[in-house]
């Protein structure tokens, strides 16, 4: 595998049974790479099956057929190499928001001062030093969401993986902390793939949008969004590239052919 690819999915099928012992196909065929330092967004319709192929690569769910390679290692479960941020942070309510992130460290046998350190830096890059004392139930939704991205950051992941990171703040806060994702990736220059079924928050964030369409899951294109350097969001958001952009999306989760079109490969 070329040393510039972070994460290489290859043929990637997914079965489940229902509770009624019927067969669900939720990933057939699921095949693409992220380079190093990429974003990479994962969209489509409810039910497409996002939230499982994130938990294929992040090891959390075994592919029926398929492989994920990370940093050129095979997955077969949870490692240190991926770190993961779900739609609610799900923080200990007893442990302060720097005793949180800590524990996500605990695991890595570090010596205790490593962890205070590796924990202190991870809360400064979310913008939460003021607040590293604080609680769960003292935080806001947003600075919750900060102390799960500090949490995953503190590991030093090869690769971010976020399931839906933003959908359950209000719109203003989202929207903050879309721009502090793409400030943090030009900080640390992670990887990052996240799942999000908003078409906008998609092709502002992500380098490439892989779209996919259900019955079964399978990916029916990728979308180049191309803003280039700048990571303004209301420059981006009022670029005619945006409005083209997000207009292939849109027909692309919808299942339709755009392969001719800028930007777009199916
Ligand atoms: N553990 C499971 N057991 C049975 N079926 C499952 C399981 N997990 C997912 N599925 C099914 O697999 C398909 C894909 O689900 P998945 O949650 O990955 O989709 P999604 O695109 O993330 O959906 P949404 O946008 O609604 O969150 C769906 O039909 C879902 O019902």
């Amino acid at each position: 595998m070329s040393g510039d690819v972070a994460v290489d999915v290859r043929g990637v099928s997914k079965r489940f049974q229902d509770d009624k012992g019927r067969e669900v196909h939720a990933l057939q065929d699921v095949s693409f790479q992220v380079r190093r330092g990429e974003i990479v967004a994962l969209t489509g319709r409810s039910g497409c099956g996002k939230t499982t192929l994130l938990r294929i690569i992040m090891g959390l769910e075994h592919p029926t057929s398929g492989a994920v390679d990370v940093d050129g290692e095979a997955v077969h479960g949870p490692g240190i190499n991926r770190g993961i941020v779900f739609q609610n942070a799900e923080l200990l309510p007893w442990r302060t928001a720097l005793g949180n992130v800590e524990f996500g460290l605990e695991a890595r046998r570090l010596p205790k001062a490593q962890r205070r350190e590796a924990a202190e830096q991870a809360i400064e890059l979310v913008g939460l030093k003021d607040a590293a004392h604080r609680r769960p139930h003292e935080l806001s939704g947003g600075m919750r969401q900060r102390v799960g991205i500090a949490r995953a950051l503190a590991i030093d992941p090869a690769v971010l993986l976020m399931d839906e990171p933003f959908s359950a703040l209000d719109a203003q806060t989202r929207e903050k902390m879309q721009g502090e994702l793409l400030e943090i990736h030009q900080r640390t220059g992670k990887t990052i793939i996240f799942v999000s079924h908003d078409i906008d928050e998609s092709v502002l964030l992500a380098d490439r949008v892989v779209t996919l369409v259900p019955d079964p899951g399978r990916v029916h294109g990728l979308l180049d969004t191309d803003f280039g350097a700048s990571i303004d969001l209301d420059e981006r958001r009022g670029s005619a590239k945006f409005a083209q952009r997000r207009h292939e999306l849109l027909q692309l989760v919808h299942g339709r052919e755009i392969a001719q079109q800028d930007g777009v490969s199916v």
